[in-house]
């Protein structure tokens, strides 16, 4: 979001989030959500803008059933998803709950189909017209996403077979699923491009991504730059293993194509609260280097860096911190400091040096700082010292 090189545009409006902290956050190994914190989850989610909210399965248990109708009834702007096996079983114990879709998946690869289900790619298919077709005669209302598990270890041929049969049947979004986090930008790219080709013009694309190889946010943005309407996000990206595309992080990602279109979508500034509230429940800290909102997000150091940001916090902040509700840090006292920090921080206290005077105060400071870093208050306290030394 330089003026010297801007960024292609990619409106806002072109994609929705399907947060899945609700099913795949459950997942994760801390998350074992109850009651009041899924209504909490759900009503923050909510509150954020989020369009789309994803809840485990009612199989899981007739608690987690009560649960998802509770949920559903909560009278939320966010559309309320069901994350469901494509089985006649869990479809029909999941389209009286009240919620407003359901999302179906099946596993595509030969590891899934061999090791997970044991169905080959023309069963898949039938029990997807099955599937679908009950749904739709009996609950026209609701949303149907279909998703071939482990998309990215299946075969091409395969998964344009599926999409192609599920678009006829009339899905509202096929899922390509980064099961394992191995894809690569450039495969999710490519692939969501050949999806596109296959199925109806109307039938919208999502993308869901692990983050084991550490691309759930550039997967997730290239899917989108591809065409995908659709991305899964979970608070603090708290999933299977390490993990899938972190709301902060996907957030931050796209604001730096379209900034008004995200505040326009989303009260950005309650980034912070979710991030909090998750970490409280699955009693772990927001971890520091945390995309826009962990401990050090914003905190600038080098001499070098100190001295552009004072002039203009642009020369080094891809996105204005308070457009998500948190603070700068400047740490001045560091041996990496520099006399224009130095100076600043003097002026803000109503001190000032001549030019040799501030050389010396700075490599004083800096020498001590070898020692360790002086907090703002030792800073301070050497500032005012040598003014009166
Ligand atoms: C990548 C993902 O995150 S996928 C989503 C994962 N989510 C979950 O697993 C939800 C929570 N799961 C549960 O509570 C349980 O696993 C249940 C209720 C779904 C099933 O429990 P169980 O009947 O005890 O089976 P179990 O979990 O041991 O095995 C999985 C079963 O799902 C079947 N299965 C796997 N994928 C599919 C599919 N897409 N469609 C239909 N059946 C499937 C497997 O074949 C196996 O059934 P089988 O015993 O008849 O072979
Ligand atoms: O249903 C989907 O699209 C995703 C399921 C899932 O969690 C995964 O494949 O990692
Ligand atoms: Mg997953």
């Amino acid at each position: 979001m330089t003026p010297d090189s801007p960024l292609p545009p990619i409106p806002a409006r072109s994609w929705a989030i399907i947060d899945s902290t609700l099913r795949e956050g459950e997942q994760f190994a801390r998350g074992n959500f109850k009651r009041g914190d899924k209504i909490e989850i759900a009503r923050a989610l909510n509150a954020f803008g989020a369009e789309f909210l994803e809840v485990t399965t009612p199989m899981v248990s007739a608690q987690t059933a009560q649960d998802i109708r509770t949920l559903a009834g909560l009278g939320l702007k966010a559309k309320i998803l069901t994350h469901v096996r494509c089985h006649m079983d869990d479809v029909q114990r999941a389209v009286d709950l009240g919620v407003d879709g359901l999302d179906l998946l099946f596993g595509t690869s030969s590891f899934l189909r061999e090791f997970s289900h044991g169905k080959s790619i023309g069963q898949i298919i039938d029990t997807a017209s099955e599937v679908i077709g009950w749904i739709k005669q009996h609950h026209p209302e609701l949303q149907i996403r279909f998703s071939a598990e482990d998309t990215f270890r299946s075969q091409e041929a395969d998964l344009m077979a599926v999409y192609r049969a599920v678009s006829a049947l009339g899905v509202h979004r096929v899922g390509l699923a980064d099961t394992v986090g191995v894809a690569t930008p450039r495969q999710v790219y490519t692939l969501v491009r050949e999806v596109r080709k296959v199925i109806h013009e109307d039938c919208g694309i999502e993308f869901h991504g692990h983050n084991d190889t550490g691309c759930a946010v550039s997967n997730a943005y290239e899917a989108v730059e591809a065409g995908a309407t659709h991305i899964d996000t979970t608070i603090l990206g708290i999933g299977e293993r390490n993990g899938i595309t972190p709301l902060g992080g996907f957030l931050a990602r796209m604001f730096t194509f379209d900034p008004q279109g995200l505040i326009d979508k989303y009260d950005l500034e309650l980034l912070p609260e979710l991030d909090r509230m998750i970490a409280r429940m699955v009693d772990l800290p927001v971890p520091w280097n945390n995309y826009l909102t962990g401990e050090f997000a914003y905190n600038h150091k080098a001499g070098m860096h100190l001295k552009a940001i004072y002039l203009n916090p642009g020369a080094y902040e891809a996105i204005p911190p308070g457009v998500f509700g948190v603070g700068r840090r400047i740490q001045a006292g560091s041996k990496v400091t520099g006399k224009h920090a130095i100076a600043y921080r003097a002026r803000e206290l109503g001190l000032h040096y001549g030019d040799e005077a501030l050389r010396q105060v700075t490599d004083y400071i800096k020498a001590l700082a070898e020692h360790g870093e002086l907090d703002d208050a030792h800073l301070e306290q050497v500032l005012r010292e040598w003014v009166s030394a």
